[in-house]
């Protein structure tokens, strides 16, 4: 069949793919992207809203980006093609959003800050453990299970403080995911590398710093030009996160915008995906959708969410056993700088979460961007223990949950100002749970998709990372590999 490519699920990742895409192949070849909703972009989702005469940005889902690693540099490449680069805003590391995180713990807010005179001297809870685990680290012995969960990887190898504090405190402001159940290896997949390789994280540390100038050297990529490596080079000397002037939504924005423009693309929202046949020899696959006729296509990159992939692959239902977590977003907006404190926000441990009432943290937004005049806050909340603060995601009552967000904003940050503006999404099903043992089923599922020979790929949060620069990189990677299959060079 002639050469034609089918993208399943319009978030960054179904975006990426069709945009890099778009620049791979000859202009005869058709692609098409099918995303079930009518918006584009996934998670990514920002609205202005006025209120009193003063605009406000309120973000539903990701709100700032890292611009380092081969995901960071994907993204600022995007951004720069897509004429984006005067809408980012960089996040000054010498700006307090830039340089002070805290953790809630034993009913206070403590800056987290772990010089070693604090280490040696500091009372503060979020201490605990660090001194100690961190000098036993490089005697523990290495681990010869296959995966473990996040907590038992920092309680065996530090202390199990640092495991309930900080570690729990990650995973709540990454996956919003219980650290009793997350898999190490899938979810910070780069320590637990290091200890397989060194035996010790500290002892991998300090390798590393010898050998990573070599393994700079030998990176390099087709969508790097001199201007956009001179443009993240200045961008990573003043910041280590961005953010778009605009919010977020800016982005996926300019990514359909530019793809509108080609005449091979096609962007179809409100088309749910509802079989895929595939056939072999030559390979091709048969494309459902509610309502429509069926359509066949010599490629297929599906970057939907994995329980979605399994009802459409009954070779997949394995990964129906992905659970994925809700998370309440509650943006509040203050008409006056109310915060006791600057900062990035704070994270809320496990154990806080039943004295916080299921709120697993808040990001002091204005600050990242910079605006001091009103207060603009997220309080995000439920997450794996959505259900038991909150009860059903369906029927979740926003009130109760707004009043949970303004009871952490007093009790917490001594905020008693009523908000300007304030707004609740639920996002249901937004992250999904790498548990111990994922690695498994992503081989699996590997395994599988192998003998399709490229004709068909698998990308996703689930798969290939949740951040915004992981959908991105993925979705360029996807693309080069359709490309190849084709035997088109690149
Ligand atoms: C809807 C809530 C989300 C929570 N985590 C993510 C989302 C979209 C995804 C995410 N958050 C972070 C990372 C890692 C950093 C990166 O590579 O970009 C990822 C993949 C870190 C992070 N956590 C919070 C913020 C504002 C950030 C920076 C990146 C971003 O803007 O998303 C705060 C936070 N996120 C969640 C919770 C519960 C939380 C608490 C304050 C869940």
């Amino acid at each position: 069949m002639p050469p034609s490519v089918a993208i399943l699920g319009g978030g960054i990742a179904g975006l990426s793919t069709a945009w890099h895409l778009q620049k791979l192949l000859p202009a005869k070849i058709p692609i098409t992207l099918f995303e079930q909703s009518s918006h584009f972009g996934g998670w990514m989702e920002s609205e202005l809203v006025t209120r009193d005469g003063r605009r406000v940005l309120f973000e539903g889902g990701p709100r700032t980006l890292r611009i380092v690693g081969e995901p960071g540099k994907a993204m600022l490449e995007l951004v720069h093609s897509l004429g984006l680069a005067s809408s980012l805003k960089s996040v000054p590391k010498t700006s307090p959003a830039a340089r002070n995180r805290y953790i809630y713990r034993g009913g206070q807010i403590h800056l987290l800050n772990p010089t070693p005179f604090n280490l040696l001297f500091s009372r503060s809870p979020v201490y605990a453990g660090i001194l100690r685990g961190g000098v036993r680290e490089a005697f523990v012995r290495r681990n010869s299970a296959d995966d473990e969960s996040v907590w038992n990887f920092f309680a065996r190898r530090f202390d199990p403080r640092m495991a309930d504090t900080l570690a729990s405190a990650i995973c709540h402001g990454v996956f919003a995911g219980n650290s009793k159940e997350m898999s190490m290896r899938s979810s910070f997949g780069s320590m637990w590398a290091a200890e397989q390789r060194s035996g010790s994280l500290v002892r991998d540390t300090m390798k590393g710093v010898i050998t990573r100038s070599e393994d700079q050297a030998q990176l390099s990529n087709r969508w790097s030009s001199h201007e956009t490596a001179s443009f993240q080079k200045r961008l990573q000397q003043e910041a280590s996160v961005v953010c778009f002037d605009q919010g977020m939504g800016r982005f996926p924005a300019a990514i359909v915008q530019d793809l509108r423009k080609a005449s091979n693309v096609s962007l179809l929202g409100n088309q749910e995906v509802t079989k895929l046949e595939l056939q072999e020899g030559p390979f091709s696959t048969i494309i459902h959708t509610k309502g429509n006729q069926p359509s066949s296509f010599s490629h297929v990159v599906s970057a939907l969410p994995s329980t979605q992939l399994s009802r459409l692959l009954p070779t997949l239902a394995n990964l129906s056993h992905i659970p994925y977590t809700t998370v309440a977003v509650v943006n509040l907006a203050f008409p006056s700088n109310v915060l006791p404190i600057r900062g990035f926000g704070y994270l809320v441990p496990g154990p806080e979460l039943d004295a916080t009432g299921g709120v697993l943290g808040c990001i002091f937004d204005s600050e990242s961007h910079g605006d001091l005049e009103i207060t603009r806050c997220t309080i995000m909340a439920g997450g794996w223990a959505f259900s038991k603060y909150f009860g059903d995601p369906t029927t979740a009552d926003h009130d109760a949950i707004l009043e949970t967000a303004l009871r952490a904003m007093r009790d917490q940050l001594g905020v008693t100002v009523q908000p300007l503006s304030s707004r609740i999404l639920i996002q249901r099903d937004c992250i999904p749970q790498l548990l111990v043992g994922h690695h498994k089923k992503v081989s699996d599922v590997q395994d599988k998709l192998q003998e399709f020979q490229g004709h068909v790929q698998a990308i996703g949060a689930w798969i290939t990372g949740v951040s915004v620069n992981d959908g991105v990189l993925a979705g360029r990677t996807a693309a080069e590999q359709v490309a190849r299959s084709m035997n088109i060079e690149l």
